[in-house]
């Protein structure tokens, strides 16, 4: 597991641009065959991929000192890949694209397997330290209710912006309180409408918590222009399709790309309220 230490703003207004990417951005998180995990010191959140090709047992690793992975953990996954499993203590799941699931502290046996090799499951993974068990469920944007299903409500759906603004997005909220419940992971994805390009747009910073950043549905040759650093120091990182940000509280995040994409966005820190949030004023951004 890659393990990334906290940074400061007044260190990183001084980061060069490979600096900036070392420290913040997350490549090649969706290797054939492989988990890849990254061990952030920021809330101790773990971002992570793993794209099987061949079924792929989820191991704690030296890192976390823990019997399993989820022994003192929770985690979110969403899949950006062809449909797939995941196997919770020899209860499987069926995953399509864009469905997830919510794994509760305590899961032992935790398994990764794709329906068809040649077009592999992306799983998409965030965790964070957990110190209650909540139910584990599979998560849907859309179809019907069943046991151990949960499907994302009309209010979780929350329609942003304007075309006339390059922001027209829709919010779509997966894991938060009063849906799926869990420790302190909020996560969920944002959608842009073609032609609009910028998300999070007024920006702001949210002290309480720390967030992530996975940018997909993008061409090879599409970049994303992501905006970090405190509101009046603000950077640039040069984004590609499926690459994750590291958002520290002190940072905005937003970001305008050379074309509608898609991102999931994962939370985690004092407080679970989506809302609560530093708005920055326009005027206030240099
Ligand atoms: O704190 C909340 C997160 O930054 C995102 O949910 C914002 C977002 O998806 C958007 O505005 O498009
Ligand atoms: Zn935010």
């Amino acid at each position: 597991m890659e393990l990334r230490t906290a940074a400061s703003p007044k260190d990183m207004k001084h980061y060069t641009t490979q600096r900036l990417r070392e420290e913040f951005l997350i490549q090649d998180l969706f290797l054939p065959g492989q988990i890849r995990m990254v061990y952030s010191h920021v809330d101790r959140i773990i971002t992570g991929g793993a794209v099987p090709v061949h079924p792929l047992k989820l191991t704690a690793g030296v890192e976390l000192c823990a019997e399993y992975f989820l022994q003192r953990r929770e985690m979110g996954v969403i899949n950006v890949g062809g449909p797939g499993t995941i196997t919770v203590d020899g209860k499987e799941y069926q995953t399509g694209y864009k469905e997830g699931m919510y794994i509760g502290m305590g899961a032992k046996g935790i398994a990764f397997a794709s329906m068809d090799a040649e077009e592999p499951a992306k799983f998409y993974i965030i965790s964070a330290p957990a110190h209650k068990t909540y139910p584990t469920v599979l998560i849907k944007p859309e179809g019907t209710t069943e046991e151990g299903v949960v499907i994302v409500k009309d209010k979780n759906k929350v329609e942003m912006g304007a075309l006339e603004d390059a922001n027209h997005r829709v919010i779509c909220k997966y894991i938060l309180p009063g849906q799926v419940e869990s420790c302190q992971l909020v996560m969920g994805m944002t959608k842009l409408a073609p032609g609009s390009v910028w998300n999070t747009m007024p920006c702001h910073t949210h002290d309480r918590r720390m967030e992530v950043y996975l940018y997909f549905e993008m061409p090879e040759d599409a970049i994303v222009m992501h905006y970090m650093g405190e509101p009046d120091e603000t950077r640039h990182i040069v984004m590609r399709n499926e690459e994750a940000v590291i958002s520290p509280s002190w940072s905005i995040h937003a970001g305008c790309g050379t074309r509608a994409y898609t991102f999931i966005w994962g939370m985690v820190g004092e407080n679970q309220a989506f809302d609560d949030m530093d708005n920055v004023e326009m005027k206030d951004l240099q």
